[in-house]
């Protein structure tokens, strides 16, 4: 083997760095000198293998919350296996399979006229998807989907690496693909042959075969087994990425990978997702201490699924048994997600069953959580029950949460239209930056009179979440070059024409009249559709089919009335009567109580009826988790909720690696619940607590605030965390300005900031 060399004098090298073993020195004078240099580049890992894990990452030195463990650039990235999802090949923004705009060479859907994305991620495929040009074109103009399989993409810009970057493509062949377990008789294996093989090789790789020079195949290896592995390893190591406009892509990296999995993990992972050089990039950072020869590990599923769940999840995606300490731990570390409320009778002292029926109050508990099909058994009293038993009751449980949750739809949907009716409008009045005085207000009366109409808000209510919601949207919005441009090119005409559908025909002249005065009432300039058409290709999925509905004028009227009438919901007694009945079967910190009780904590406090100023003391306190001796059992369940989630989340998932959204909800909800629990006492006459008390409370709900901005602090730009981020800094800014830390109020509040 040939003698390692110093790398600051090339002497031979008597020892090398410990925690990255790739750097050589020959002295430690000289790798002191080195260290400003190679601490960029040294890794703080290892690379292992075991017969269970495969290769494995192990700290290589201690690390400490925040360290950066690796931060690197993708192999490939393109549309998600397994999804349909329209977009554009260049910048992956969603787009329509008849959109207007297309590659003018291979005519797959694009952006628009000029993609701003990084030409070289498409021209590669375009090369290929142009053989198949003529059709392409025929399939635009008769619509025909089926000629544009997205989820084909990626396996093929795979493929072409082979040629235009050997080294990438050997990393990708080198990676776990479990193609054994995919092979012909699964499912996964059907949906790939009809979807992504026989796909390309029909439409484009047979016709390749003798098209290189001095007719080599222009790619050596695209055979149907090679096919069927490239599909596996994206299933087993890609990461999904969740893009602005809310398409997803999947992309694979050469380390990242290596991360096994478990069910609390020690890291968390972050994406460049601004269009540029470094977009897609990962950095995976250590949510909290990690000795020298811990495991490095991520989470492949959900945190917030019960063990059985999450096990399911993973033997069915990524081929594994799941033997992580939360996995092997019948109560879940504590949390009892998974556990279940034992309806056996109490056994009296004799010994006999309470024959008045009264329940033992015990918890069933699986016996062996890593065999599928252990007993369950009660810790207080005989009985036991049996694996097909409990996941017969625990999946019609689920499927009855999922209806009722489906029913708070309306919120969404409301949500969606604030998004796409009421916050263009805004823009477009925002858009030209020079509203006077008079014309921001003329343009708050007309929003608050829409929002009241979509939200069913009284008179002088639109002042609460919705508004904060749109001040975060706006924010998140405007911060970007892009998205002004964006919103100046395409959102403009959009808003136009919505607030023409909209009742507020004096309102839209309010906007569209002035300032410039260039845009007076009239005939639209585009019809309808034409615009609908345009603001396709900014909305998600989600708002996909809201708006094909919009394309049709009629339909869409119909729609916004129907969601207005949805104001009334009564989601949260809804929520409370689910609470109280599956309470009876399930431990109080279920998973899908857990679900439930989310939900409802977002509810109290700003559902009609229920916002945070007309709740009573006694809701609040519930909210809060400060009990009242007297409440009822039924109640306490209610009760808890803010703490008792927090506590639950903290313990699954301590660095909030994947649970931020969830965390930061609960932690604005507690502090404003909280806040305004003592508030009502402080400004009672007499106050009922001390101006003192009230700092403390005061000071109480920042540091949850703080906490919160802490935990959403690495969620990237225009994800829900970063539009969370925004709810919360103003709940901060409206905390600090509260009269009450004024020096002109009577009791003088201190609020330290
Ligand atoms: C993304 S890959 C990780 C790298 C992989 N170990 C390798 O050697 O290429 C995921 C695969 O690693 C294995 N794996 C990861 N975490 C595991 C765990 N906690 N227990 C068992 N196998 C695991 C499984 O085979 C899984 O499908």
């Amino acid at each position: 083997m040939p003698q390692e060399t110093c790398d600051v004098c090339s002497a031979p090298a008597a020892h090398k760095c410990s925690a990255c073993k790739q750097a050589a020195y020959c002295s430690k004078e000289h790798q002191k000198q080195d260290w400003k240099k190679h601490k960029d580049v040294c890794r703080p890992f290892e690379i292992r293998s075991s017969p269970e894990l495969g290769k494995y990452l192990v700290a290589s030195r201690d690390l400490s919350p925040g360290d950066v463990i690796v931060s690197e650039a993708p192999l490939v990235v393109g549309p998600k296996l397994h999804s349909e999802q329209a977009m554009c090949l260049g910048c992956h923004v969603p787009t329509r399979y008849d959109s207007d705009y297309r590659c003018p060479k291979c005519l797959w859907p694009c952006c628009g006229p000029s993609c701003p994305a990084d030409p070289k991620l498409h021209a590669a495929e375009c090369s290929i998807l142009r053989l198949q040009t003529r059709r392409n074109l025929e399939a635009a103009a008769g619509k025909d989907v089926g000629i544009y399989h997205y989820d084909a993409v990626t396996p093929l810009r795979c493929l072409l690496l082979q040629r235009r970057n050997p080294r990438k493509w050997q990393q990708i062949l080198e990676m776990e693909s479990h193609v054994k377990k995919r092979g012909p008789g699964t499912e996964v294996f059907r949906e790939i042959r009809d979807r992504v093989v026989t796909f390309l090789q029909e439409n484009y790789l047979q016709k390749l075969s003798g098209a290189g020079k001095e007719g080599d195949a222009v790619l050596e290896d695209c055979s149907e087994n090679t096919l069927h592995k490239i599909c596996g390893v994206l299933d087993v190591n890609g990461l999904d990425i969740r893009l602005a406009l809310g398409a997803e892509v999947v992309a694979l990296y050469p380390t990242v990978y290596l991360m096994e999995h478990d069910c609390v993990p020690n890291t968390r992972h972050s994406f460049e997702i601004a269009l540029g050089d470094k977009q897609y990039r990962v950095t995976v950072r250590a949510t909290r201490q990690i000795r020298k020869g811990e495991h490095i590990s991520t989470m492949y599923t959900h945190a917030l699924w019960g063990t059985q769940a999450r096990r399911d999840h993973l033997m069915s995606t990524k081929y594994f048994n799941c033997r992580c300490k939360r996995c092997s731990d019948p109560t879940e570390l504590g949390t009892y997600l998974s556990a279940m409320r034992c309806l056996g009778a109490e056994i009296l002292s004799d010994g006999s069953a309470d024959a008045d029926g009264a329940s033992c109050g015990g918890t069933q508990l699986p016996v062996s959580p890593l065999d599928d099909n252990t007993d369950w058994r009660c810790d207080r009293c005989p009985v036991v029950l049996s694996a097909s038993q409990v996941n017969e009751l625990v999946s019609r449980i689920g499927e009855e949460v999922d209806s009722v949750q489906a029913s708070l739809l309306s919120k969404n949907l409301k949500v969606r239209i604030y998004k796409t009716v009421i916050l263009p409008v805004v823009l477009y009045g925002r858009e030209t930056w020079t509203l006077t005085l008079r014309e921001e207000h003329r343009l708050r009366v007309f929003e608050n009179k829409v929002l009241r109409k979509i939200f069913g808000a009284k008179r002088g209510e639109v002042t609460g979440e919705w508004r904060k919601l749109h001040n975060a949207e706006l924010h998140a919005l405007l911060s970007s070059p892009d998205i002004i441009r964006n919103i100046k090119s395409r959102r403009l005409r959009w808003a136009g024409h919505v607030a023409r559908m909209g009742e507020s025909r004096n309102a839209y002249r309010v906007l569209v009249g002035r300032p410039e005065g260039k845009r007076p009432l009239g005939k639209p300039r585009c019809r309808w559709e034409d615009n609908i058409k345009m603001d396709l290709r900014e909305v998600g999925n989600d708002d996909r089919d809201w708006i094909n509905l919009a394309q049709d004028r009629n339909r869409w009227r119909a729609y916004v009335r129907a969601a207005m009438n949805l104001r009334s919901s009564p989601t949260v007694t809804q929520l409370e009567e689910l609470l109280s009945k599956l309470g009876m079967f399930l431990h109080p910190h279920h998973y899908h109580l857990y679900s439930v009780k989310h939900s409802l904590v977002q509810l109290y406090g700003h559902q009609q009826g229920y916002q945070t100023s007309q709740l009573s003391e006694q809701q609040l306190e519930r909210k809060a988790g400060l009990l009242p001796a007297s409440v009822t059992k039924l109640l306490l369940v209610v009760s808890e909720m803010c703490r008792d989630l927090l506590a639950v989340t903290d313990k699954v998932d301590p660095g909030s690696s994947r649970l931020a959204l969830y965390s930061s909800v609960l932690l604005h909800e507690l502090h404003s619940a909280e806040f305004h629990l003592a508030r009502r006492k402080f400004e009672r006459d007499p106050p009922s607590i001390s101006a003192e008390e009230m700092t403390r409370k005061a000071q109480g709900a920042k540091s949850l605030l703080l906490t919160a901005i802490k935990v959403l602090e690495p969620e990237p730009d225009f994800s829900s965390g970063s539009r969370m981020m925004g709810l919360v800094r103003k709940a901060l800014v409206d905390l600090e300005s509260w009269p009450g830390t004024r020096s002109s109020h009577s009791h003088k509040i201190h609020l330290k900031i």
